[in-house]
């Protein structure tokens, strides 16, 4: 398979539950590529679709309508609205490239770390010493070398997260699928789950779908990502690009949450400056990406322009290398130095808008 070839390509999937008093139309018309090495996040509230479309990578729901192709394989065919499946027995052999963690973990209490982790290639036949290595190796790649005889009970949750990425890491996946994997846990943990999701990443080459509700998890690692709503994939794109220039309202939503900037915008409009806005002073929140942070904008602002500028929240990124920001400040000087310092910094591409006060 070539480098652009896709490892995981979803071809207008759709999803429907025939229940006896309804039908839920669960996943409508979705098609997505994803190529090997990306984590996407696949971003929703609950009950956007986000789990029954990505449990079309595996099988583990059958699309109703539309092709699963994973590592250039047919899972699931449509032809002229006639699904077809492939085999189970070779379902078998392709579900090995995937594996898939969840919130709860689903591990076995009544087993240790250990045996956990090797469940999934119990079939194979391997020597003691070899069952050993293979533990030793996958349990130190998820920094737990030291608990192989503990029992999940005895494990934090953060800790419980790692043995079930080992488990599904033994049968060697191509594809990980994480399901929700850091919503139990404290954002510390979180995190440092999400940074061991990159670190396989970028060591095995592993490809990851990252399902949340949180947009703060896929700013942390994916490099691509899918905002879904009712059944429906309704924007999509880098990361940059929809940090940077989200077009629905939803993803917006989404950003401002990741960003604090939701909770920054409340507590600055409580504040008595901002209350007590004089005019011609505006309040303006300022968004830039990348080169135009180049740019000392603030002190552009009065050096040219003579305009002051009163930062009252700021949120700075670094999103895949490029330095994202936003800013929400009062602007003060005469009316006409304002006006043509809006211009000039969004010649620059600096995103201007204005909050609260008007421009004649
Ligand atoms: N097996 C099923 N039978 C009937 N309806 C289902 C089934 N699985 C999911 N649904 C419905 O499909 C819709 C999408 O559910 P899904 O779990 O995919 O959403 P989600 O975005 O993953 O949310 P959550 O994070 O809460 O699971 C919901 O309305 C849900 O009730």
């Amino acid at each position: 398979m070539s480098e652009k070839s896709p490892i995981i390509k979803l071809e207008n999937i759709d999803v429907i539950f025939e229940q006896k008093k309804q039908t839920i139309h669960a996943v409508k018309d979705v098609s997505l590529d994803i190529y090997p090495g990306d984590i996407y996040g696949i971003v929703g509230y609950s009950g956007a679709g986000k789990s029954t479309l990505v449990r079309t990578i595996n099988l583990l729901q059958k699309p109703t309508h539309g092709n699963v192709i994973v590592s250039g394989t047919n899972l699931a065919t449509d032809n002229n609205g006639l699904e077809s499946y492939i085999p189970n027995k070779d379902l078998r052999n392709e579900r090995k490239k995937i594996g898939m963690i969840f919130q709860h973990f689903n591990l076995m209490n009544e087993r240790t770390v250990a045996q956990n982790v090797l469940f999934p290639i119990a079939h194979l036949k391997l020597t003691k010493d070899q069952r050993q290595q293979k533990v030793n190796e996958l349990l130190d790649l998820v920094g737990l070398a030291d608990r192989a005889n503990a029992y999940p009970s005895q494990l934090s949750g953060g800790q419980k997260q790692r043995v079930a990425i080992a488990r599904a890491l033994a049968s060697e996946p191509e594809i990980l699928i994480s399901d929700e994997a850091t919503s139990a846990l404290d954002p510390k943990t979180t995190n440092s789950i999400l940074l061991l999701l990159k670190k396989l990443n970028v060591e095995l080459g592993l490809t990851i779908v990252l399902i949340t509700h949180e947009m703060q998890a896929v700013k942390e690692i994916a490099n691509k990502v899918a905002v879904m709503e009712n059944g429906e994939v309704i924007e999509r794109g880098s990361l940059l690009e929809i940090f940077t220039a989200p077009e629905k309202q939803l993803t917006k939503d989404f950003i401002d949450t990741a960003t604090n900037l939701e909770d920054g915008l409340r507590k600055v409009q409580n504040q008595g400056i901002v209350q007590n806005l004089q005019s011609p002073d505006i309040l303006v929140q300022l968004s830039y990406a990348g080169a135009s942070t180049d740019e000392p904008l603030i002190s552009t602002l009065f050096k040219e322009f003579n305009v002051s500028a009163n930062i009252l929240f700021g949120n700075v990124e670094i999103l895949q290398n490029t330095p994202v920001g936003t800013l929400i400040t009062i602007l003060s000087g005469q009316q006409q130095d304002i006006k043509t310092a809006i211009a000039s910094i969004e010649q620059n591409g600096v995103e201007v808008k204005i909050l609260k006060g008007a421009l004649a």
